[in-house]
């Protein structure tokens, strides 16, 4: 199974214009702050370049014979005057700005968590976790940073430098148009930064959430990697991927330096021509020297804001990387809803029926053998039904269906003769219960996890139900954990032992107190006389509950009231253990393979 690396399509990549346009919705609320941010920075910018004009006024009238005193103190007061304005300016800009940008990348963010709880678990098979984890964090982040500072300073930048421009036309058009010529080079270099900054910064971006996925793996499978010795392994793939991050920051680095190279050298050098043409033009009479030091004095403001430009818009094309990763999340449609008119039976008993059911995976359609080719399946009110296969045969596949954690690709299953796609989602998945093999479980108290699914009850009832379920799953253990239930387990349980674990999953599900439990061998990590124990007890606590368990142990399937036998993607033969034993050959072939399986287990030999 391919999962998603994250790479850049090939085609079809937005447009800066384009991708930025979507961020409309979100900013329209919080446009009037941005506004005056925008306004303050924009007034700090003015300010700033007021001042070489305060000082052209010193030079020409003031620091002369004739000047008086009076007007130096005047000229110092309203230099220092300017300059504490412009830092007050600064202040409001920031107030203005960040707690809007902070709450637009929250609002996001939460958007964005909610569709990946909504997106189908085919989704989730596809995408690497650190991927999802990078879009949902820095990604977010980067849009923050940028809306509160970014965007805002490159708008105020460009205001800035074309009004210092104009200021030096307005004195000298020689001058003025020697600064400017400074631009053309300038933009053509901008041209051909775009391209390269953009490819640079979406690879480094995809390569940083490929590395969060590897340590999340690592971290998560940290007991396999340290069993089979694999540490020094890992690290070599880690450290290998680490170092193509690395290059691919530092092809980004070098690529924004030889851009600011540019803006910082060109607008020197044009100084340096400014100068000999400034003195000369007032060698000739034809400019005055305070005129020129106003010049000077403008073009050193509008150093800044012309090296910030140069940064402004490598902020602004990662940003527009990161919003086209953040979309290409958001845009995947969610292709497991609930129907416009649901239909949901107010009290039903629990029929589970599969007729003529076809599924193959997204990713395999097309290519392999359907997974089921034509299941036919009628599980009745209160029944328990062990799915027996050869393994690979599809049946967690075929579980995975009756909550619609994957979509048919034909044919119908209902509950309650209510064809599962037609009930509200909310209401079909409180009416099923599952169970997996694989246990996940949250880094929250025994409590929270075992009442996770469970009805809105009163405390008292909750109560009794808690208690009731772990019962049953024989997960008393927990009571003699240091804080009883409210004990909370390590990250995604793995501080219990997987037995452990299956059975505090169980009591998740019976307390769900659904109406189909589905069960996917829950029970193998247990041991053959604790399973016992537990199937007896779920006969009592889910007497009216129907149950179709996937089983791996023929203890398992000597308890079922029925068993269905899936071969080749359909069911086979469906009956009583002894039945099934006595007229069905394949089914003697697998109960053999499976008693073979737990031989192995008892005799401490590898389990297939
Ligand atoms: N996400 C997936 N994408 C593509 N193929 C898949 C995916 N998950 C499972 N399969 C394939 O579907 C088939 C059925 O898998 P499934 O897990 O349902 O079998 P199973 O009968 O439950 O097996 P086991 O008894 O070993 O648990 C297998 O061939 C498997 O490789």
């Amino acid at each position: 199974m391919a999962v998603q690396q994250g790479h850049a399509p090939a085609a079809g990549t937005p447009t800066l214009g384009r991708t930025f346009a979507r961020l409309a919705p979100f900013v329209k609320p919080i446009l009037p702050r941005l506004f005056f941010g925008f306004l303050c920075a924009l007034a700090a910018g003015i300010v700033a370049l007021t001042i070489p004009q305060v000082l052209a006024w010193l030079v020409n009238n003031v620091l002369h014979p004739e000047g008086k005193d009076s007007e130096v103190w005047l000229a110092v007061g309203l230099v220092a005057g300017l300059g504490a304005l412009e830092a007050l300016l600064v202040f409001l800009r920031r107030q203005f700005v960040i707690t809007p940008a902070a709450r637009l990348e929250t609002q996001m963010r939460v958007r964005f968590y909610e569709h990946l709880q909504q997106l189908p678990v085919a989704f989730h098979e596809r995408w690497g976790s650190g991927q999802l984890l990078s879009r949902s964090m820095s990604d977010l982040s980067l849009l923050r940073r940028w809306l509160a500072f970014g965007a805002l300073m490159l708008v105020v930048s460009t205001v800035t430098v074309i009004t210092g421009l104009v200021l030096m036309f307005s004195s000298s058009w020689v001058l003025g148009a020697i600064y400017l010529a400074g631009a053309i080079p300038i933009s053509i270099k901008a041209f051909y930064f775009r391209n390269t900054y953009r490819a640079a910064s979406r690879l480094s971006q995809d390569q940083a959430g490929d590395l969060a996925t590897a340590v999340e793996e690592s971290v998560h499978g940290i007991r396999v990697i340290k069993a089979f010795g694999r540490g020094r392994h890992m690290y070599d793939g880690f450290n290998s991927r680490a170092k193509q991050l690395r290059d691919t920051e530092v092809v980004k680095a070098r690529t924004l330096a030889s851009f600011l190279l540019y803006v910082v050298a060109i607008p020197e050098t044009t100084l340096g021509l400014g100068l000999v043409a400034g003195l000369w033009l007032t060698a000739q009479g034809e400019l005055s020297v305070g005129a020129l030091v106003a010049y000077f004095a403008t073009a050193t403001v509008l150093a800044g804001p012309v090296e910030g430009m140069g940064m402004l818009l490598g902020m602004t094309l990662t940003t527009k990387t990161a919003l086209d990763r953040h979309f290409e999340v958001m845009d995947t449609p969610n292709t497991i809803t609930s129907p416009q008119d649901p239909r949901t039976p107010a009290n039903g008993r629990g029929e589970l029926e599969l007729r003529n059911v076809h599924f193959s995976f997204p990713d395999a359609a097309g290519t392999v053998v359907p997974t089921l080719r034509g299941v036919d399946l009628r599980v009745r009110p209160g029944e328990t039904m062990a799915l027996v296969g050869m393994t690979g045969t599809g049946k967690s596949t075929l579980l995975a269906l009756v909550p619609r954690l994957h979509e048919v690709t034909a044919g119908r299953v209902l509950i309650d003769g209510i064809d599962v796609r037609d009930w509200d989602l909310i209401q079909l998945r409180r009416a099923v219960a599952v169970a997996f093999e694989d246990t996940i479980l949250f880094s929250s108290s025994i409590r929270e996890n075992v009442l996770l699914g469970a009805p809105d009850l009163p405390e008292e009832q909750l109560a009794a139900l808690l208690n009731e379920a772990i019962d049953t799953a024989q997960a008393g253990f927990a009571r003699t954990l240091p804080e009883g239930l409210d004990t909370v387990i390590g990250e995604e349980g793995l501080s219990l032992s997987g037995g452990q674990r299956q059975r505090i999953a169980l009591a998740r599900a019976i307390a769900a107190r659904p109406r189909v439990l589905v069960l996917d061998d829950p029970l193998s990590a247990l041991d053959v006389r604790t399973e016992e124990a537990v199937t007896e007890k779920l006969r009592i606590t889910l007497a009216g509950t129907t149950t179709l368990i996937v089983a791996h142990r023929p203890s398992t399937v000597a308890l079922a009231d029925r068993v269905a036998l899936l071969k080749d993607g359909a069911i086979d033969d469906v009956g009583t253990h002894s039945e099934l034993l006595a007229r069905n050959e394949h089914y003697r072939f697998v109960i053999a393979s499976l008693e073979d399986e737990d031989t192995n287990v008892l005799e401490g030999g590898p389990r297939a």
